[in-house]
Parts: C-alpha cells; structure tokens; sequence
C-alpha cells in the first residue's frame, strides 16, 4: 500500500507521517529532504539555486543516505529548496528514486507537495494535510526560536506565505490536492487528533 501525504509549509505533514510509518509498519521518506539536500549544497558551495545547471547535477548525483532533517531544517535552506524544487530537471532527477521507494515494501509513505499528483497518483490513501497560515507560522515559529532566539512570528508567517505562493504557482507539479485526495485540516486539531483522524481516513480506504 502506498499512502501519499502532501501539504503547505508546516502543516504537520511529516509528524504525521511518521507516526502512520510507526503505527502500520511502512516505510517512510520526506521528500522535501531532498530538494533541501539540493538546496543546501548549492549553499554550501556558495551558490545562487536558481543555477539550473548547477542544482541539476547535485540532484543528479545527490547521496540519500545522509538526509538529516535537523541539519537540513531552517527557513534559509527551506526557501533554497523551493527555489530548486521549481526547476523541471532536478524534479525529474529526483523522481525516479522516490517512485523506487514507494514500490520498494509492503507499504510506503511518502510526504511532500506532489506525491498524489506526480509521484504516485497511484496511491490508495491520498491525504492533503492543511491548516491556516497562522497555525503553521506558530508552529514553525516555536521550532525555529530554538535554533535562533531571535526570529519573530511575523518573519516566519512572512517565509511560509511566499514560499506556499511559489509552491503553488509553479508551472511543474505545483501544490494542489490531488482530486481524490482527502482534506486534512489540522488548524484545530492537536498532534494526537490529527492522527487518529488519519487513521480513520487510511483504514476507511482499505
Ligand atoms: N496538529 C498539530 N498541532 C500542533 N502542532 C503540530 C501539529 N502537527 C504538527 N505540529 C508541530 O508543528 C511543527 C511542524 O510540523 P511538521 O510535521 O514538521 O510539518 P511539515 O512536515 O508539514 O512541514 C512541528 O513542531 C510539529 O511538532
Ligand atoms: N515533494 C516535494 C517536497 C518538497 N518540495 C519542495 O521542497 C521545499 C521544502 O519542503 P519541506 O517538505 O521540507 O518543507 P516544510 O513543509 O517542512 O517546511 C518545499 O517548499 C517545496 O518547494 C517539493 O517541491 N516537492
């Protein structure tokens, strides 16, 4: 079985995520790790990710064995994944190894912002987990104040705005819910709600 989870910015797509992997025993990949890897070595090389080329090859040849969320977290490498996400050939370097995953088990999850429509619209369970733009800013807000005490609600509110709006506009596979993904909204959810809430949506497919 596959289960695809996409969703904005902060939404609690991969708390989610995990916790589902936990309970059904499925494997599970976060996908925005990768554009972050890509992001985040352009970066580090000191590089603008708007080079095509450039993030091309990186996505090309990226070593998925090292995908760390804490040291890919951040707003800063969140914008630079986003930047390279839009370009059409890192997308397509980076395709084939999450249809791979998903195919790998007996069960698979995948979380990101085009599972359902690109990756696997052959998923069984497809979620589109959202919340309000403010619900997600105070979430992340409290995540990063613990890397930088001084980063303000407004400043992060500000990054999840424009980064959804350039998920969203992009011309390839953009942020949409697939059109028999099932709405998640977990602006008034806590974490527990939020999961048993997609337990029921997962065993309800089958
Ligand atoms: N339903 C929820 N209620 C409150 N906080 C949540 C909820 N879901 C996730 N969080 C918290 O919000 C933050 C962002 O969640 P995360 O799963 O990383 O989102 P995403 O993967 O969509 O970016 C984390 O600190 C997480 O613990
Ligand atoms: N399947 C995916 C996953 C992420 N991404 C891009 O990667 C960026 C970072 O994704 P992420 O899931 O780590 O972001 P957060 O939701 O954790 O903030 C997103 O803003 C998207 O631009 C994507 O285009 N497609």
């Amino acid at each position: 079985m596959i289960i695809a989870i996409d969703g904005p910015a902060a939404s609690g797509k991969g708390t989610l995520s995990r916790r589902l992997a936990s309970h059904f025993g499925f494997s599970h990949l976060d996908t925005g790790l990768l554009y972050r890897a890509v992001g985040e070595a352009l970066r580090a090389k000191g590089l603008d990710p708007a080079d095509e080329p450039a993030a091309v090859t990186i996505a090309e040849t990226l070593d998925t064995s090292a995908l760390d969320r804490d040291r890919l977290s951040g707003s800063a490498i969140g914008e630079a994944a986003s930047i390279v996400a839009a370009i059409p050939a890192v997308r397509a370097a980076l395709l084939d190894l999450q249809r791979r995953f998903a195919h790998s088990g007996k069960g698979a999850i995948l979380d990101g912002r085009d599972i359902g429509t690109v990756v696997c619209p052959e998923a069984e369970v497809k979620l589109f987990v959202t919340a309000s733009p403010e619900a997600r800013a105070r979430r992340r807000h409290r995540d990063d104040l613990a890397i930088n005490p001084s980063v303000t609600y407004e400043s992060v509110l500000a990054d999840i705005l424009k980064r959804d709006a350039r998920d969203s506009g992009r011309t390839v596979a953009p942020l949409v819910p697939a059109p028999d993904a099932r709405l998640l909204d977990t602006t008034d959810l806590d974490i527990e709600e939020a999961f048993q809430a997609a337990v029921r949506l997962v065993e309800a497919a089958g």
